[in-house]
């Protein structure tokens, strides 16, 4: 089936520069399970996605990737993109003859790493999603956590055992100015955002892309943020099992986080911020199973883990 405008989604989002001022059309056959109707509060909605390293080493990934990104554009959503980067940068720096080494999730990033880490970003994969996006149409516009101050950072330790352990030039997010992203989106653009931040000394810092997105997603008042990885979700008893937690409150994942490891460990404490500071669900999800921007938007039930409000009770899904 292919869906359009005529089902009543609105043009909010749309802006007259890009493709005219005709009502939005969506290309795509429409996926199986979803939702015929756009929900209420998703009209109009920022949703943010990121699109993780390891989900993007393919380019037909990207490529459908993109072209989901601009079907929730097209049906009235104000999709944001942060994306990451880690497996990209490691073959830099790999490349180069530099280390590559993670404290708890996060890169050890000497001055050299940082130079690597924002070349990388900011000059390749950002570049390849904007350009992926803008075969679609105009929409696409790079940006960094550094420009108009949009991210702030602070200099922050890996927790390992209890213990602050120095990783560099690796910041937490401590304050967001959403004010470009904002102006993008009401001029009907799709922001796609490199994790690299500005610290008040005007320190360049490198960001965990899970935990920009999720402060992005706060700062925004976004409906969702949907984290694209290349594993189903967040698995109970990861290594031994792979059986998928498909949902969690805010306080079962507190109370997990201490027992999460590598990569899961900054998904999951970006879910946790962002569900806390106001976002009403966050995804975890494979980005490599078809159309999973999507689903994970726009699904009653997505796949993989999804994070709610609450200590439990029904009410507060
Ligand atoms: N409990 C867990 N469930 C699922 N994956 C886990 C878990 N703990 C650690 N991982 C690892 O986390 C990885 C995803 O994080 P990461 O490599 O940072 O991906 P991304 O580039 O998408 O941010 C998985 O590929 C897996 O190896
Ligand atoms: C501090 C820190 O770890 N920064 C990350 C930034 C990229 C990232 O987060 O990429 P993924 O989402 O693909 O993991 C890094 O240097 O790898």
């Amino acid at each position: 089936m292919s869906v359009t405008a005529a089902r009543g989604f609105p043009a909010s989002g749309m802006s007259a520069g890009i493709e005219g001022s005709g009502e939005p059309q969506l290309t795509l056959p429409w996926p199986e399970g979803l939702p015929e109707e756009i929900p209420d509060e998703l009209r109009g909605s920022a949703v943010v996605v990121k699109f993780g390293g390891n989900a993007m080493v393919d380019p037909s990934l990207q490529r459908t990737f993109a072209q989901d990104v601009v079907e929730l554009w097209r049906a009235g959503l104000r999709p944001v993109v942060v994306h990451g980067g880690g497996p990209q940068i490691s073959a830099m720096l790999d490349r180069l003859g530099l280390e590559s080494r993670f404290e708890a999730g996060l890169r050890v990033t000497t001055p050299e790493t940082m130079e690597v880490a924002r070349m990388v970003l900011t000059g390749r994969v950002q570049r390849e999603l904007v350009g992926h996006i803008n075969t679609h149409g105009p929409f696409a516009v790079g940006m960094t956590g550094e420009d108009a101050h949009t991210m702030t950072a602070v200099r922050r330790p890996a927790w390992v055992d209890g213990r602050a352990v120095d990783i560099g030039l690796v910041g937490d997010i401590v304050d967001v100015n959403p004010d470009m992203v904002r102006t993008l989106l009401e001029q009907g653009h799709i922001p796609v955002v490199s994790p690299v931040a500005r610290g008040e000394d005007g320190q360049v810092y490198n960001v965990n892309a899970d935990l920009a997105a999720s402060a992005l997603a706060v700062a925004l008042d976004a409906e969702r943020l949907v984290m694209l990885t290349d594993v189903e979700g967040l698995y109970a008893n990861w290594p031994h099992s792979t059986d998928v937690i498909e949902r969690l409150t805010t306080d079962a994942l507190d109370g997990l986080l201490p027992e999460l490891a590598s990569g899961m460990l900054p998904k999951m404490e970006g879910c946790l911020r962002a569900v806390r500071g106001g976002v009403r669900r966050a995804h975890v999800l494979d980005g490599r199973v078809p159309h999973a921007v999507l689903r994970g938007v726009l699904g009653e039930n997505s796949p993989g883990t999804t994070v709610v409000p609450g200590d439990g009770s029904d009410d507060n899904s």
